[in-house]
């Protein structure tokens, strides 16, 4: 390389150290407010998070004087990751956002909805509880009602505004809008990403018709025709979840085949004495079976897994990396964890973050990251594909009358099962960021917030308010990626590309027999196929990794179609006299 190239490359050097002990900072202070929610760690917060925007924006200028042209491709895609930025230079815009930005999550991790009796009930465990177990149509839709009425109106207004300045600071960097700069994490040509997600959806929307139209018709059943018609819309607040993403919950009330055995293992595991401790070593136990690395001890020593009941927390699961020097590696996971499925599954969700944390932590700063974001969700949904096969929960103990493989009906419970989880949430992966790159881009403006988020509900999910809905409400506030301003779309991409990763990685294992029935325990040569694509971290656009794990270089729903195959002949077999679809 040229004398200047080395000059880049040295300042390149200094830029990823500076960077790591900067993310460093950033993380502890974030972590600090996130299990002790306080006004003076929300006020360190905004002090970190001011120092990091206004020396990324010095590196900024710094590193625009510098002409790649000539350089290496690994160099030109380091200083284009530091001369993007969406951030605005006058320090009082990017203090705003910071601050509203704690305001907001603050009232979605604080705030309760009270009974008449005066009890006040928290979201996670009180009301989620409620809208998982309960099937009194009038409790459910007071449990769904009092969560939006608590959360929506003081978030409206901070919202429009955050909005707006996030707009200024993209505007003032040359962006169109903020969507802009979010889709830019995927690195698609002339910004197609919506086009390749919405391609993804046409394929795989006839498959979630037909589980709409078979879940429609059980909740008609269970809750009455009056209460469910057995067309059109389903009312949002029947699916067993505070936001209707995920159908798991009904599993007891849409079962095809009740009298096959159960493979819900929620109860075993409170009768096997499983704590919160046992479930995350579980989960270890599985990535270390396949190569992967056990969790660090100051994993064990600093992680927040059960909810503290002498301070507020931020309750939504998430797993952190504390980009520390190999050696010295500081990763957690916060959770407020309760004995469940459903719990054994969003912890394998975020230990597989921390193995893909682990498992790049020697690349450069700037390349310690997913190779897009929707890789690093797919990591540990992955992996719980093998683990909830009724085969491996066999194998750990937690399933024990069924034998060997079983009969059609038991395997048409099985994926049904899973698609209540899978196929449920494809549509809703898809809308919230249709409805937030729209509101970035001035297309949703405050005055239609709610009107609109409930057009996209209805048209994507087919589903509808149990109750009237206006403007004056703000119901995408009740869903924390909202008013926290985590992107969603990373969560569509996951769901459709895990069924890619599984399907490579049960072949490298040599698996036969249909994809649902796969589980890659305890395979090494598995594991080093996904270890290999893991180590690589961001140093790639995506198309390379998702090449170096499938062989393909697209987002491709043929293997999550594969594998509900004989699900879906069931369903249509089923729903041969019903009207499909909303519209
Ligand atoms: C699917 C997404 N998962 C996550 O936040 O970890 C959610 O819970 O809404
Ligand atoms: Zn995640």
């Amino acid at each position: 390389s040229t004398p200047d190239e080395e000059k880049a490359m040295k300042w390149l050097e200094e830029y990823n150290e500076e960077l790591r002990q900067r993310q460093a900072k950033s993380a502890e202070a974030n972590w600090a407010q996130s299990t002790n929610i306080t006004d003076e760690n929300a006020a360190k917060v905004v002090d970190v998070t001011m120092e990091l925007t206004k020396w990324s924006l010095k590196k900024m200028e710094e590193g625009k004087k510098f002409d790649t042209s000539g350089f290496s491709d690994d160099v030109k895609r380091q200083f284009g990751m530091i001369t993007k930025s969406g951030s605005s230079s006058d320090e009082e815009k990017t203090r705003k956002v910071a601050e509203i930005g704690t305001e907001l999550e603050k009232i979605y991790s604080t705030s309760t909805a009270c009974l008449p009796s005066g009890t006040c009930l928290k979201l996670d465990p009180d009301l989620e509880g409620i809208l998982a177990k309960s099937r009194d149509y009038d409790r459910l839709t007071w449990a769904w009602l009092s969560w939006r009425d608590a959360v929506g109106p003081p978030m409206k207004d901070k919202y429009a505004e955050w909005v707006a300045l996030m707009n200024e600071g993209a505007q003032e960097n040359g962006y169109a809008d903020k969507g802009v700069i979010w889709r830019g994490a995927y690195e698609m040509p002339n910004d197609t990403l919506e086009e390749m997600v919405d391609g993804v959806w046409e394929k795989v929307k006839p498959l979630y018709t037909q589980l709409h139209a078979y879940v429609r018709r059980k909740l008609s059943e269970t809750y009455g025709e009056d209460k469910v018609l057995t067309t059109g819309h389903i009312p949002a607040h029947l699916f067993g979840n505070m936001w209707a993403q995920q159908w798991n919950n009904i599993y007891d009330i849409v079962v095809p085949f009740p009298d096959q055995p159960a493979i819900d293992v929620s109860d075993t595991m409170v009768e096997q004495g499983y704590d919160p401790l046992r479930m995350f070593k579980t989960a270890e136990a599985f990535f270390v079976s396949i190569g992967l690395r056990p969790m660090p001890q100051t994993f064990w020593d600093k992680s927040m897994i059960t909810r503290p009941d002498d301070r507020e927390v931020v309750c939504h699961g998430s797993a952190w990396d504390f980009y520390h020097l190999p050696g010295d590696t500081d990763v957690r996971i916060k959770m407020c964890t309760k004995v469940n499925q459903e719990d054994l599954q969003t912890i394998h969700h975020e230990m597989g973050h921390v193995e893909y944390y682990l498992t790049y932590e020697d690349q450069k700063t700037l390349y310690r990251g997913g190779a897009n974001p929707g890789f690093h969700e797919a990591v540990g949904d992955t992996i719980a594909l093998s683990v909830n096969t009724p085969g491996h929960l066999k194998k750990i103990g937690l399933l024990q009358n069924i034998e060997g493989n079983q009969g059609t009906e038991f395997q048409i419970n099985e994926l049904l099962k899973m698609a209540l989880s899978k196929v449920a949430f494809l549509p809703f992966g898809l809308l919230i960021d249709k409805w937030r790159w729209r509101v970035f881009s001035g297309d949703i403006t405050p005055d239609k917030f709610n009107t609109e988020w409930w057009n996209l509900r209805m048209k994507y999910q087919g589903i509808k308010p149990p109750v009237e809905r206006t403007d004056e409400d703000f119901d995408p506030g009740a869903k924390y990626h909202i008013p926290s301003g985590t992107p969603y779309i990373r969560y569509f991409f996951s769901f459709v590309a895990q069924f890619q990763f599984q399907q490579a990685l049960c072949e490298e294992a040599g698996h036969d027999g249909p994809l649902h029935t796969c589980d890659i325990y305890q395979s090494k040569k598995a594991g080093a196929k996904l270890k290999n694509m893991l180590s690589m971290g961001e140093s790639k656009p995506w198309p390379e990794a998702m090449k170096a794990i499938t062989g393909q270089d697209k987002l491709d729903p043929s293997a999550i179609l594969k594998y509900f195959e004989p699900l879906e002949k069931w369903l249509r077999e089923q729903n041969k006299n019903e009207e499909l679809g909303w519209e």
